[in-house]
């Protein structure tokens, strides 16, 4: 029994681990070593990233290090990575709100980490530790929000690039800062920013170190919708009631609505219309399917 159990155990580990790599971006072959940069960026600590998930399907996810503009220490990184492990073993989750404590988002990478780890193979490791974080937050099968209230600068504007829309309240800013730190985006904001808005609007933002209010952003492309609270928990809740026109009905008709745009946005158009089709047969004469066969509802 207790071998059974042993073994058991065993497999769902590796499948999990098999996951993650198919979802991350780089491992050892790409010369990334993670334990090493996770044991460097354990040694500085401060905030944390905070997750609740919700009865409703939706999850929130706090970036709370608000003495420091809610940056990024080291320890948030890796606590960013668990939060996103936990959520890709949520089978019930539809949606994702990520917001700053203290009513403004992220200032980035905390700079006191960024002067200790400022040689070369930390710097490569830390980037594609962010990438890997980021790109397996971005291919959730959750419908994701970045709720960008006050100001999200540098690693926190790429952060934003990683969700699926982005809502901004009053005087929020977005801000790629880069360049004024003698920087380019590492985290993939780039690769993201270019697919969101253009590359002629892109490399303004990022060689101009623009400002972008909520204005701008929503003609740019940037961000879906100006909330009309500045109140942080008043601006939470619009955000909550935004994402749930998108994330009501059952859990697995709302992934896989997710899976088919992340496929499309990442595949060639052949494997993007293989992976529907196999996405299309998750559903098909589903729950949900029979259930509306049933009741043949008029869409009026
Ligand atoms: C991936 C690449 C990157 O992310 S590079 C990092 C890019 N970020 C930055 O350079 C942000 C630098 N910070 C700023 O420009 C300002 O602090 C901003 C965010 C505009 C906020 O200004 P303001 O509202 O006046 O507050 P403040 O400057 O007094 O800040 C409060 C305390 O927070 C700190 N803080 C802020 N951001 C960071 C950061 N990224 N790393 C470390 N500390 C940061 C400030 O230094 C300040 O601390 P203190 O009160 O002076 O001790």
């Amino acid at each position: 029994m207790a071998l059974a159990l042993w073994k058991n155990f065993l497999q769902i580990t590796m499948k999990r681990i098999l996951q993650q790599r198919r979802l991350s971006l780089y491992n050892g072959a790409h010369g990334y070593e993670e334990e090493l940069i996770k044991k460097k960026l354990q040694q500085f600590s401060g905030g944390s990233v905070n997750l609740v998930k919700e009865d409703n399907g939706i999850a929130i996810l706090t970036l709370n290090n608000p003495k420091l503009m809610n940056a990024f220490t080291g320890t948030m990184m890796v606590e960013l990575q668990e939060r996103v492990t936990e959520l890709e073993n949520w089978k019930d989750g539809k949606g994702l709100i990520i917001h700053g404590a203290g009513n403004t988002f992220c200032s980035g990478s905390d700079l006191n980490v960024v002067k200790e780890i400022s040689n070369s193979q930390d710097g490569m490791n830390m980037c594609m530790f962010m990438q890997n974080t980021l790109t397996r937050l971005m291919r959730l099968p959750l419908i994701s929000v970045a709720l960008v209230q006050g100001k999200a600068f540098g690693g926190g504007a790429e952060l934003t690039t990683a969700c699926d829309f982005r809502l901004m309240t009053p005087g929020s800013e977005i801000r790629f800062v880069h360049k004024r730190m003698g920087l380019v985006p590492g985290w993939g904001g780039g690769a993201r920013l270019v697919r969101l808005v253009g590359s002629g609007a892109a490399l303004q933002l990022l060689a101009g170190a623009e400002r972008v209010g909520p204005e701008r952003a929503l003609a740019l492309g940037l961000a879906e919708l100006a909330l009309p609270s500045a109140d942080e928990a008043a601006a939470l809740a619009e955000a909550r009631a935004w994402l749930s026109q998108y994330t009501d009905g059952p859990a697995a008709v709302v992934r896989a609505a997710k899976k088919v745009v992340t496929a499309a946005r990442e595949l060639p158009l052949e494997d993007a219309l293989r992976t529907e089709k196999d996405i299309f047969g998750t559903v098909w004469g589903g729950p949900a399917n029979l259930e509306a066969l049933v009741r043949r509802p008029k869409h009026k």
